[in-house]
């Protein structure tokens, strides 16, 4: 017989509950997977107005499963109300790209979102609050919710690149004929979009250089530079080509192993990716929400020091980075920065 929870719930706040990411995400979090078999949840959903009744039915599914870590759901189409002392914020909220699009095409139907929810997070959430934006495009609605959020510390709000960093080592994985377990020291830096950069350089097979087992990443005609780049940076495209909706499965274990890892730590020995405020690490402009190595524990992250960038992976972040500047351009020329 398991004993019931001892611990207070942690608030949990989920934007777009009744979408595609949130049908996949709030079962999971309601089950442990996301912050530990010990803690239990208490879920706010928060929708659109016309969106609100398929929540609550969202929630009438969360309860028939019975689940023994919630505490509690409840759901609304207020954000001052949904924010209200939350512990962790997932804001998936947002309209997500059909075919043909790129995500930062999303900039002026989703950017004014995340100006009004950063404010909402600021006066009503908990002051300790840990932030995830996943709606596209990530990293620039990231930057419009910390700049809204005055008061909260511009390091508790982060981007999900978890996906493409996910996607990175599943195809590793697959090419060297590992399990994923096997593969280390993987990092995509830059922007959620196809400039991101997934490298190699650093990571490992069995504990052998990757480089070694699969090809020298800085040799332009070998798999690492013709196949694997641009399969990860493309892979969003190809599931909605492919399902003809974006990604929601994998979005949301990807969500689930950010927050994870960002309080429960990153494994010995290794990181994942994190999109987080740059404070200039690897010549990355500060303030910038860019997706970098971090390890992570307790609710905070480092940057990976000191690794090196072979000349594909440096002229990758940058192409990424200039990006992310542009669509900061187009969110202050939409006045989105205040
Ligand atoms: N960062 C990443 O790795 C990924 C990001 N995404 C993005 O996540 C977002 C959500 O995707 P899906 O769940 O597939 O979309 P969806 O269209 O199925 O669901 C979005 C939900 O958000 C709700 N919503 C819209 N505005 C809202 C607001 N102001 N407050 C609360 N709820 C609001 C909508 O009513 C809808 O129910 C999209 O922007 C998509 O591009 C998707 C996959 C991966
Ligand atoms: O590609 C999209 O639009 C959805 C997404 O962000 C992903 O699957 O990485």
């Amino acid at each position: 017989m398991s004993a019931a929870p001892t611990t207070a719930p942690v608030t949990v706040a989920v934007t777009g509950a009744a979408g595609q990411i949130g049908y996949s995400l709030l079962p999971r979090i309601a089950s442990g997977a996301m912050l530990g078999p010990d803690t239990p949840v208490r879920l706010r959903l928060l929708e659109v107005p016309a969106a609100r009744a398929a929540a609550e039915g969202v929630a009438m599914e969360l309860d028939d499963c019975a689940f023994g870590l919630l505490a509690g759901v409840e759901v609304g189409d207020d954000a001052a109300t949904a924010f209200e002392g939350a512990d962790v914020a997932l804001l998936v909220g947002s309209r997500p790209r059909t075919r043909g699009m790129e995500r930062k095409d999303l900039i002026a139907a989703n950017g004014a979102i995340f100006t009004a929810q950063g404010r909402a997070l600021a006066d009503h959430a908990d002051d300790d609050v840990r932030v995830v934006v996943v709606g596209n495009p990530a990293n620039t609605n990231a930057l419009i919710a910390a700049t809204h959020a005055a008061g909260l510390p511009a390091r508790h709000f982060s981007a999900l690149t978890r996906l493409d960093h996910n996607r990175a080592v599943a195809q590793l994985a697959r090419r060297a004929g590992v399990p994923v377990t096997a593969v280390r020291g993987v990092t995509v830096w830059g922007n959620h979009s196809a400039t991101q950069y997934p490298d190699l350089g650093a990571a490992t097979v069995a504990g052998r250089p990757a480089p070694e087992v699969v090809g020298d990443p800085s040799e332009g005609t070998g798999w690492v530079a013709g196949t694997f780049v641009p399969a990860v940076q493309q892979r969003g495209a190809a599931i909605i080509e492919a399902r003809g909706a974006s990604s929601a499965a994998s979005a949301a274990s990807a969500v689930v192993d950010h927050v994870r890892d960002w309080f429960l730590g990153t494994p010995e020995g290794t990181w994942t990716s994190m999109a987080v405020v740059s404070d200039g690490a690897y010549g990355v402009p500060e303030g910038l929400v860019c997706s970098f190595p971090v390890t992570t524990r307790g609710g905070e992250w480092e940057v990976v020091p000191g690794l090196r960038l072979d000349a594909a992976a440096r002229a990758g972040l940058e192409r990424s980075v200039a990006e992310l500047e542009a669509e900061r351009e187009a969110v202050r020329a939409l006045g989105l920065l205040g």
